[in-house]
């Protein structure tokens, strides 16, 4: 279970407005998000992954403390295994793709069964200038998969995707985050597209 109750000080959403954001997200559970462009979904993934830091609350996960402002406890990133999907992709320039995967696990019929999900496995020798925009962001879940996180964010992860890749992707990721038992919340601007996931809806829209 990670439990949040933070206050976010958005920097320029209307001139600074307040996010708050009280809620519990279930272990294995998936959880989707939505809301409208520039409302706090990304910065409230970050401020969970320790990229970020609340103005105030707490963050616990499995009662381990990962954020507390009044303490103060706020672990590093490294701490909180996470996998984390970036909008971006934020892959590294300078590393191919198995490098990729290798950098983040040594299991390596791991990142085989992750390449053959990301039907990656043609492209392990290319880095990321030398991939499409929907193979960069199959890497970058395959990234965030490679460390099997207890707790898998992502941020619009599909969006570059064509459909039929998307359907296809889906359908292998579902099951493989309840083999890992991920606790997983996904952003996203279309929720149709993730109906093959059951989960609840945190609608952001009003939050701000
Ligand atoms: N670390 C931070 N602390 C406070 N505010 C931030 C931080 N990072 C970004 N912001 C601000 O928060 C607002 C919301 O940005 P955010 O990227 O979270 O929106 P979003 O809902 O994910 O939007 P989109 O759907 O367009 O991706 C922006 O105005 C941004 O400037």
């Amino acid at each position: 279970m990670i439990s949040v109750d933070i206050e976010i000080k958005l920097k320029a959403y209307h001139g600074g407005q307040l996010l708050k954001v009280k809620r519990q997200f279930v272990s294995g559970s998936v959880t989707k998000i939505w809301g409208p462009s520039g409302s706090g979904k990304t910065t409230l993934l970050k401020m969970i992954a320790g990229l970020s830091s609340p103005r105030k609350g707490k963050i616990i996960a499995d009662e381990i403390t990962w954020f507390d402002h009044e303490q103060p406890i706020n672990l590093s990133p490294q701490k909180r295994h996470i996998g984390f999907v970036f909008q971006n992709y934020a892959l590294f320039p300078n590393m191919t793709v198995q490098q990729h995967l290798e950098y983040a696990s040594n299991d390596t019929g791991w990142i085989k069964r992750l390449l053959q999900l990301g039907q990656l496995g043609n492209f392990t020798t290319h880095k990321p200038d030398h991939l499409s925009g929907g193979q960069q962001q199959r890497l970058a879940i395959l990234r965030a998969l490679a460390t099997k996180p207890k707790l898998l964010l992502m941020d619009e992860p599909f969006s570059a995707l064509d459909s039929k890749m998307k359907t296809l992707l889906m359908e292998e990721l579902k099951p493989l985050i309840k083999q890992l038992g991920a606790t997983t919340i996904i952003v996203s601007h279309n929720l149709q597209e993730l109906e093959i996931f059951d989960g609840e809806v945190m609608d952001f829209e009003g939050l701000v």
